[in-house]
């Protein structure tokens, strides 16, 4: 029996029986209606347009609806066209207007037709819960169009007028755009991102925004967004990171444009420190243009070095202050021998293929210039004063965590760190030892405190130096690797030092019962749940598969990343779990002068139709009706007296 103060709290709202009553029906409806369909997708990395458009096309699925209900009706270029109005309305309503065609037959014909797709994409729902996706000023007229019976003439004389008097109105163009959204909405329930939302592609910022008008999204940070939030709380080595990686793919738009981060200091010092150095290995990748802040590629690369150089020296002192880390061997640039030009690495001495360092003092090499001083001090300002920088990473902190679990599945981006014997690996911190499930909430915890901690205080620069171990430490389950070979890229031939080796978490999570013991740790069922994950390329033109382990793994990195798509051989995956089945849709390069369908196979079929009651969702519901039954008892029994207005 819940306590009387409780029910009190509840009666403010259901003030009478038939209140409450209704709710219960209402909630006990929802329980009874399929479950609503989950979309999800890893390592956005910027590609915004590519991103953007998978998630306004539903991955395809919007285009398959309409060919379902109006194949055959209507020719192929009118169903292109009224596809691409579902997912850009406002772009597309502006070029017909211009062309003239915003004719009133168009807008009948369009309207018409929409509100059929909406009728199909609805079907699963409750009205209630679709009324409450509507905007409201469209809501009730909406709602007649979708509910009117063709077959009375009255009713379809009603829906012509309601037509009549929106085109009137010169509203038209308003509710089609509601349609359009309405469309989008209901095609997708919730959404989760696994991770690595930013670097490599153009645009994250944009891709941000698309998310946070989104209506249910969830997200499971990724290595690279971990470091961007670890650049936002000030962390330096972060900021290096972020620009660096920026710069080596010609991103300068992301920074510039997006995030307003002031490069001209970065700009102004690289040409002076390295005017007679082309900087060769430093050469940017050009896989986009910017559109706004074009940068002479000579320039970037001077940037490039530049920003990595002050990138080796920071990290060199967090991890000089932090012996715990264990990575006093990643301090590379101390063992580099200036004079002969070499380099050792685990006790072997390599050729360095660059060795112009004017700004590094062979005898105390992780010391900063002053110059070098001065412009951290400026980029740091422009990372702690973006406004957009911190709406997005308040955002990804509010929707975002290590880990979730979600109707059975067990979420994150890349692993729970292992050891090749099978056992949790673990982490000391304090007196305390976390391993597994607890070694993920201890990191979920230190990046909240990294940014909400007061300025200044110990443990917000405790959880700062934190973030930067996330993005590259052994035993980071965002990044999980051995050891990330930067250093080693940029200045040593040999390919065999740039080897980065994988947690034993890859090896081990392909087998099932493997699978089971991450899941039992998490409290989920090992039957029937599912771990997804992200961060790992999967290499589909050599046979690769991103089902593992008898179905109970996903990794659904499948290269959205122009710089992977090479490695994958297709354009990523979109995993979807909708009331009847999970299934994979594969996608092709993203071109935007056409509308190219995915490979849909379903992977699992579900034994019988999943039903909201059997999702989380559901059960917090029937938790919600417990207590309005309770509440009703008490109206009854006359604990409570209703408020009758
Ligand atoms: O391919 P790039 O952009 O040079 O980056 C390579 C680096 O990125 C990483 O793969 C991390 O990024 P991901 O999380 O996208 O894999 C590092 O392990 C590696 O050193
Ligand atoms: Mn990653």
């Amino acid at each position: 029996m819940r306590d009387l103060a409780y029910l009190k709290l509840l009666s403010r709202e259901y003030p009478t029986v038939r209140a409450a009553t209704s709710e219960i029906i209402n909630l006990m409806a929802i329980c009874g209606l399929p479950k609503g369909t989950e979309y999800f997708f890893s390592d956005l990395h910027g590609e915004y347009e590519a991103f953007v458009h998978l998630l306004r096309s539903s991955s395809g699925i919007i285009r398959e609806k309409i060919r379902e209900t109006f194949g055959h009706l209507i020719p192929e270029e009118e169903e292109v066209q009224l596809a691409n109005l579902i997912y850009y309305p406002d772009r597309n309503l502006g070029k017909i207007r211009k062309t003239g065609l915003f004719t009133e037959d168009f807008q009948k014909i369009t309207i018409y037709r929409l509100v059929q797709i909406c009728k199909v994409v609805s079907s699963k729902y409750t009205r209630s819960k679709v009324r409450k996706k509507m905007p409201r000023e469209f809501a009730y007229v909406i709602d007649e169009l979708l509910h009117v019976d063709y077959n009375d003439d009255n009713k379809r004389i009603y829906y012509s007028e309601i037509i009549h008097s929106i085109i009137d109105n010169s509203v038209a163009d308003k509710f089609i755009v509601a349609l359009c959204e309405l469309i989008q909405n209901l095609t997708i329930d919730n959404l989760h991102i696994i991770g690595d939302i930013f670097d490599r592609g153009p645009r994250a910022d944009i891709i941000m925004d698309e998310l946070m008008h989104f209506h249910d999204v969830d997200i499971q940070w990724g290595n690279h967004d971990i470091s961007w939030m670890g650049a936002a709380t000030g962390n330096l080595a972060c900021i290096c990171n972020v620009l660096r990686i920026a710069i080596s793919y010609n991103s300068f738009d992301v920074l510039e444009d997006g995030y307003g981060i002031n490069l001209r200091p970065l700009s102004m010092f690289a040409a002076k420190v390295y005017r007679d150095d082309s900087c060769e290995r430093f050469v940017p990748h050009i896989l986009d243009e910017n559109v706004y802040d074009a940068v002479d590629p000579g320039l970037a690369a001077k940037m490039h070095k530049a920003i990595a150089v002050i990138q080796f020296k920071v990290e060199g002192a967090i991890i000089k202050r932090h012996p715990e880390y264990g990575m006093a061997d990643r301090i590379l640039l101390e063992t580099v021998d200036f004079e002969k030009g070499t380099v050792t690495v685990e006790g072997k001495e390599y050729p360095m293929l660059d060795r112009n360092f004017p700004t590094v003092d062979p005898a105390n090499p992780l010391e900063l210039t002053d110059g070098e001083k001065e412009l951290l001090k400026t980029l740091k300002a422009s990372f702690k004063h973006s406004g957009r920088l911190h709406k997005h990473v308040k955002f990804l902190y509010s929707h975002g965590a290590i880990y979730k679990c979600y109707n059975s599945n067990l979420l994150y981006h890349g692993c729970i760190p292992m050891k090749a014997d099978g056992n949790f690996d673990s982490v000391m911190a304090g007196n305390a030892i976390y391993s597994g499930r607890s070694l993920m909430d201890y990191f979920n915890y230190q990046v909240q405190n990294a940014y909400f901690m007061p300025e200044g205080s110990v443990e917000k620069q405790w959880a700062m130096d934190l973030m930067w171990y996330l993005w590259c430490g052994s035993k980071s389950p965002v990044f999980g690797k051995d050891k990330m070979t930067t250093f080693e890229h940029y200045f040593i031939a040999d390919k065999k030092t740039h080897k980065e080796t994988l947690n034993p978490y890859y090896k081990l999570s392909v087998q099932e019962e493997f699978c089971d013991r991450i899941l039992e740790e998490f409290d989920l069922p090992a039957k029937g749940s599912h771990i997804i994950n992200g961060h790992v390329p999967v290499k589909m033109k050599d046979g690769e598969t991103p089902v593992k382990a008898g179905g109970k793994l996903f990794i659904i990195d499948g290269g959205l990343s122009k710089a992977y798509q090479a490695t994958t051989g297709i354009a990523g995956y979109t995993l979807i779990y909708n009331s009847n089945h999970l299934a994979l849709a594969e996608h092709m390069p993203f071109d935007p002068n056409k509308e190219s369908s995915p490979r849909v196979s379903v992977v699992e079929k579900m034994q019988s139709r999943v039903m909201v009651a059997d999702t989380d969702k559901g059960r917090e519901l029937a938790g919600q009706i417990a207590d309005l039954k309770e509440l009703v008892a008490a109206y009854r029994e006359g604990t409570l007296k209703e408020r009758v207005e």
